[in-house]
């Protein structure tokens, strides 16, 4: 799907994200009580990943168990046509005309980008082979790109905590430099440079064929939707495998151990690409975002406080504002709600990549819950206001009645 952000003001419909004002002031399905589906508990999911679907691989695997019983042993193609007959049904028309279309878009980039992209593979194999070179190219690595490949793509610090899996082993490798800012050693530099030179690929290719295609948002003239030239396999096992662990224990309060869909793309400044972007809010409930490099200088992230739709506007407090500087390689994760943006790149070419990590469980509860004070600054702000109130009012209450009973 696309992300675009809204714009603010005025606020654009049908976008994804939020603009903010200016720099100083800028700014699920719930069960159903009555029809309860009872999961086939002792199923095991196919893997939906290789097929290119209108929705994501992970909504027919976790939905699979949910099939009537006499459909688990048909084939994956029925089980998958029943199941996206179900998801469309549901879907408002707008919506539903909107993810076919996407579907064919991405299916027109995949069939045509995959076979001049392995061609060209074949090619500088055959041409490696001639002028006797060994195939330790990056070739058949970039492929690996395509699926996960945990040891080949993070640092070992990562991965370790990762296994070991408990708060602390987290907490050893993670920092937070200002409230609700993660930062972490991540990706290898190799994966970095394969990552960049696949991007750069893509771009050649959209560049060759002139092929009309969208840019992550509304804000960027340039970067790239990895998912939708298909890297959107990977980026689903980096979100399940690597980035939910870490918001079920920091980010609990927007979902975060119920992520499930992302929105993935690469960013690049400079000279030649976007020089800056603006103070906005990201339509994601974590946001993962890593640095692959090249060379740089400027293109620092700044931070201004986590904000509700209502408050998303209000002044920053002195303890929100927060500067960051990237390095290769090193992640970011924040709410998405945490206002952001990032100043000019003066010289050199920085390129980040994005993982916009979604909770279609915690978008469905916040239509019916209103109290955002655990993560909204200037909501926690109020709160404690009214708090301090209440007590003030309290004590000057029981203060009076003393008066009265003593006079
Ligand atoms: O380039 C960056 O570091 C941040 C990009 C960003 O905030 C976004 O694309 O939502
Ligand atoms: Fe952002």
């Amino acid at each position: 799907m696309s992300g675009d952000r809204r714009e603010s003001p005025p606020v654009t419909a049908g976008g994804n994200g939020v603009v903010l004002q200016d720099k100083k002031t800028a700014p699920v399905m719930v069960p159903s009580q009555r029809l309860r589906l009872h999961p086939n508990k002792d199923h095991m999911p196919e893997s939906y990943e290789d097929l290119q679907l209108d929705f994501s691989p992970s909504v027919f695997r976790s939905l699979e168990k949910y099939l009537p019983p006499n459909m688990l042993s048909d084939s994956r193609e029925e089980k998958v046509k029943f199941m996206r007959d179900i998801l469309l049904k549901y879907l408002p028309h707008g919506e539903r005309t909107r993810a076919q279309k996407h579907g064919e878009y991405r299916q027109k980039i995949i069939s045509h980008y995959k076979s001049i992209h392995l061609l060209k593979v074949v090619k500088e194999r055959e041409n490696a082979e001639r002028l006797g070179l060994s195939e330790d190219g990056s070739e058949p690595l970039k492929r690996e790109l395509y699926s996960m490949h945990p040891v080949t793509f993070f640092v070992p610090s990562f991965m370790k905590a990762i296994n070991d899996n408990t708060e602390e082993s987290l907490r050893s490798i993670i920092s937070e430099p200002s409230p609700g800012v993660l930062t972490f050693e991540m990706l290898q530099p190799r994966f970095c440079e394969l990552l960049v030179a696949e991007v750069e690929n893509f771009e050649a290719w959209v560049n060759d064929t002139k092929f009309r295609v969208m840019r992550p948002n509304t804000m960027n003239k340039y970067g790239a939707v990895l998912d939708d030239f298909g890297l959107e396999t990977m980026l689903d096992k980096l979100m399940d495998g690597f980035i939910r662990p870490i918001s079920k224990v920091f980010f609990r309060e927007v979902g975060g151990a119920t992520l499930d869909s992302h929105h993935g793309f690469v960013v690049e400044y400079g000279k030649d690409w976007d020089v800056d972007l603006g103070f906005h809010v990201d339509d994601s409930e974590v946001t993962l975002n890593v640095c692959l490099g090249k060379q740089f200088s400027g293109g620092e992230l700044f931070f201004r406080g986590t904000r509700c739709d209502k408050h998303v506007n209000t002044g920053s407090q002195p303890e929100e504002i927060f500067d960051y500087s990237h390095v290769p390689g090193g992640a970011v994760l924040h709410l998405g709600r945490h206002r952001h943006g990032v100043r000019a790149t003066t010289s050199g070419h920085r390129i980040n990549l994005l993982l916009w990590c979604r909770s279609s469980v915690f978008r469905e509860i916040r239509k019916y819950q209103k109290d955002f004070s655990s993560w909204c600054g200037e909501c926690a702000r109020e709160k404690k206001g009214r708090q301090r109130a209440f007590i003030a009012a309290t004590k000057s209450e029981l203060l009076r009645q003393d008066g009265e009973s003593v006079a």
